[in-house]
């Protein structure tokens, strides 16, 4: 079966809505586009499909709030902008998903966030907790405190990081040409689409070029960002926000737009980056009874299967979990410091509150942050 084919059957989406796209002409957003793509996206959360939209715009919207015709070149001017139209971004998706009965969250990260684990794990909790929840997270680039998206108009990378975060099977991204053509389609009439292709295929780099006025990450950083997702398993769809109902056409396997497909699958790719890429900062020595459920079963870890702890480690720290012996047999990430997980070892987890006087999570290790050896 093609992955196209395979489509209807994912069950985690990010979808990542560009400037570009989402400005009518630089006239400020385009609701009734808005409308359209919520009526989609709403479909397809009640279909089961747990979204979290990636949208641009910001600085766009607040150009226009501000009645300014001209981007502005200095930065601080962009951040300004960004902040002021940030309200009336979300205040559009806000308005058009309540018709469907959805709420909708602002959520606004920098990489920062992403590449330290502790707040990885803390976004990645409340991102799940809200997609739990029915709820559709509308991510941006908290661009007050980062510039690299508004200077170099790229939320494409956020989108894959996104996707790596929630562990996406498909990320797509809209934009304002069909998908990804062998050429950028402005300046080569003649350019044709690109049906399909490996994200990890490095040819595809000469064919892409940068962007437009609006938004200027362009084709290079769609590319970029698919290979980002495929280290998760994501296979990405860079396709036109305009075709019509394209996100529930391609949901429904149809061949629209660019796909790039990624070459292993979400869970095994997960566990090779979660074993190859972090330093072991701790030990936790495990009881015969955890040792059997985490190695044969796939379960979490709870703090009542620990006997004890070793090392210096923070929430989101990789830590090694060793049996009584001391052989290892697993690595993982831990949600609580070694100060609070020696108050929690050997507890059931409903005593973690009255322990700690709050709970980050049951597990001391999530099966999803676990790889057992
Ligand atoms: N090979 C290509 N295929 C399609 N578009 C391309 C290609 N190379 C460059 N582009 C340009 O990339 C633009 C889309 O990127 P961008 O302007 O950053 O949009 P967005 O805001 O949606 O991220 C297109 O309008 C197009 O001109
Ligand atoms: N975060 C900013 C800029 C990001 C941006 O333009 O990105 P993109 O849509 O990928 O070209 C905004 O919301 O306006």
């Amino acid at each position: 079966m093609s992955i196209r084919e395979q489509l209807p059957a994912t069950r985690r989406w990010v979808v990542k809505i560009g400037s570009a796209l989402l400005t009518n002409n630089g006239q400020g957003l385009d609701v009734a586009a808005i409308a359209g793509w919520v009526e989609q996206l709403s479909h397809l959360q009640k279909q089961g499909i747990e979204l979290v939209l990636v949208s641009s715009g910001a600085v766009a919207a607040g150009m226009t709030r501000l009645g300014w015709t001209e981007r502005p070149d200095a930065i601080h001017e962009l951040q300004a902008a960004a902040a002021v139209g940030q309200t009336g971004l979300v205040q559009a998706y806000e308005q058009e998903f309540q018709k469907y009965g959805i709420n909708t969250a602002q959520v606004l990260l920098d990489h920062d966030d992403l590449s330290n684990r502790q707040r990885y794990l803390n976004a990645r909790s409340t991102l799940r907790a809200l997609t739990g929840l029915g709820v559709i997270p509308i991510v941006n680039e908290n661009d007050t405190v980062v510039t690299d998206e508004i200077r170099f108009g790229d939320n494409d990378t956020l989108g894959a990081l996104v996707a790596n975060l929630v562990e996406a099977e498909v990320l797509v991204i809209l934009t304002d040409q069909d998908g990804m053509y062998t050429a950028d389609p402005r300046s080569n009439p003649d350019a044709s689409l690109i049906g399909e292709a490996e994200a990890s295929d490095t040819s595809l780099d000469a064919r892409a070029g940068d962007g437009g006025k609006l938004g200027r990450g362009g084709m290079i950083t769609k590319v970029r960002a698919a290979r980002l997702a495929a280290r998760s398993g994501a296979h990405t769809v860079i396709v036109g926000g305009r075709i019509d109902n394209v996100v529930t056409r391609l949901q429904q396997g149809e061949a629209l737009g660019t796909l790039l497909t990624a070459d292993q699958q979400p869970q095994a790719a997960r566990k090779r980056w979660l074993a190859g890429h972090l330093q072991v900062k701790g030990r936790l020595v495990l009881d015969d009874g955890a040792v059997r459920v985490l190695t044969l079963q796939g379960k979490s870890l709870l703090p009542v299967g620990v006997r004890a702890v070793e090392g210096d480690f923070h929430r989101g720290d990789m830590v090694s979990c060793v049996d009584a012996q001391g052989v290892e047999v697993a690595r993982g990430l831990v949600n609580y410091s070694v100060q609070e997980s020696r108050r929690i070892i050997g507890r059931p987890s409903e005593d973690i509150e009255s322990r700690l006087g709050y709970v980050d999570e049951l597990e001391l290790i999530h099966r999803d942050n676990l790889v057992v050896l």
